[in-house]
């Protein structure tokens, strides 16, 4: 296929992105605009000497810059155009449906109430639904490399703006944090009936996919790149049909893989695991939604049918309702006879 034939219709796809940290989408240019609104002076002189910072060798380092980076956002209209600015993006790439992470932690330990953030957040995510169409969950996640009792905290906070959120998830430092750490808070989350995710198998070993199924009841695994070295986890996951959201380009700039061609998500589809493919960190690595299905349909010379599927996945994989979900497959698929 045509390098702009393949990019055409993967901006046609119908596409939901299950894997986005909202913090992660903070591009440059709108950083260094909310920082001087703010009277925020940032360490690089430049938009380009910023951007010039991001490369990095492992999770870590990119959480480093990722965390000073949202440092800039203080006011209710900075998590509003933050979210409002990636939502336009995201409309423009045929995504029509969103579940975005925040990380509540990230700014109520610099002393930016989780009020302040999340209705910032909220209104953009309600703007968009009534003028780009965008249906949207919100996920708040905890911090890993912080206490469960902080864990519990954040907790507390949100229980105001309950009917906002729709599940939690578990990001940040993996290797050393596993998810049996947060075992009660994530307990105590699923009774307030919240819905439950965790990035696992990123970093970490295969044993933390366990944890997140076994200990903290997770419905979705955010990355899982490492299930494919257990058979007995490939087993399990088949049989729950348990969705791995996939972030490639993110793989790639944290070297979690060394070349796009390692990525595991085709074998992961051929042997039928719902597996994914969202952007993460757009700002960061490189790429929103087409970009990472681009970059790795090429590398992997993935089939329009692979394409297909993985766009399907990710509509059977969200938290829509199964009438949204039948309306949105039925899109997907009425899409790809239309190419024929
Ligand atoms: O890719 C990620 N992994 C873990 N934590 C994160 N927080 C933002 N992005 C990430
Ligand atoms: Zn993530």
């Amino acid at each position: 296929m045509e390098s702009t034939d393949l990019m055409n219709i993967i901006q046609g796809i119908p596409k939901a992105e299950l894997h986005l940290h909202i913090e992660g989408s903070f591009e440059p240019e709108l950083m260094f605009q909310i920082a001087e609104r703010n009277n925020i002076t940032l360490d690089y002189e430049s938009i380009d000497a910023l951007k010039k910072a991001y490369k990095f060798n492992n999770l870590q380092e990119f959480l480093d810059i990722y965390y000073t980076g949202a440092q800039v956002l203080l006011k209710e209209e900075d998590f509003y155009d933050l979210t409002w600015a990636y939502l336009t993006k995201v409309h423009s790439q045929n995504v029509v449906h969103v579940e975005v992470f925040f990380d509540p932690q990230t700014h109520t330990e610099r002393g930016v109430d989780f009020k302040v953030a999340i209705t910032g957040i909220y209104k953009a995510l309600e703007k968009a639904k009534e003028e780009l169409h965008i249906s949207y969950r919100l996920i708040m996640s905890y911090l890993r490399h912080m206490t469960e009792e902080e864990a519990f905290k954040t907790l507390e906070e949100s229980l105001p703006f309950k009917d906002w959120i729709h599940g939690v998830g578990l990001d940040s430092s993996e290797v050393g944090n596993p998810p049996s750490k947060f075992k009660e808070v994530f307990k105590a989350s699923a009774a307030q009936g919240y819905k439950l995710v965790a990035h696992a198998g990123e970093e970490g070993p295969a044993d933390y996919i366990w944890e997140a199924l076994d200990i903290l009841n997770v419905v979705r695994i955010d990355h899982g790149n490492r299930c494919l070295s257990d058979d007995a986890l490939v087993d399990r996951l088949l049989k729950e049909n348990m969705a791995l959201t996939l972030c490639p380009l993110s793989n790639l700039e944290l070297k979690v893989i060394d070349k796009l061609e390692d990525h595991p998500v085709a074998k992961m589809l051929d042997k039928g695991i719902l597996a994914t493919i969202h952007s993460d960190d757009p700002a960061y690595f490189g790429g929103y939604m087409n970009e990472n299905y681009y970059e790795t349909a090429k590398a992997l010379n993935l089939t329009k049918d692979q394409l297909q599927q993985l766009a399907i996945n990710a509509f059977e994989a969200s938290w829509l309702s199964d009438s949204h979900k039948k309306k949105h497959i039925t899109d997907v698929k009425n899409y790809f006879l239309s190419l024929n």
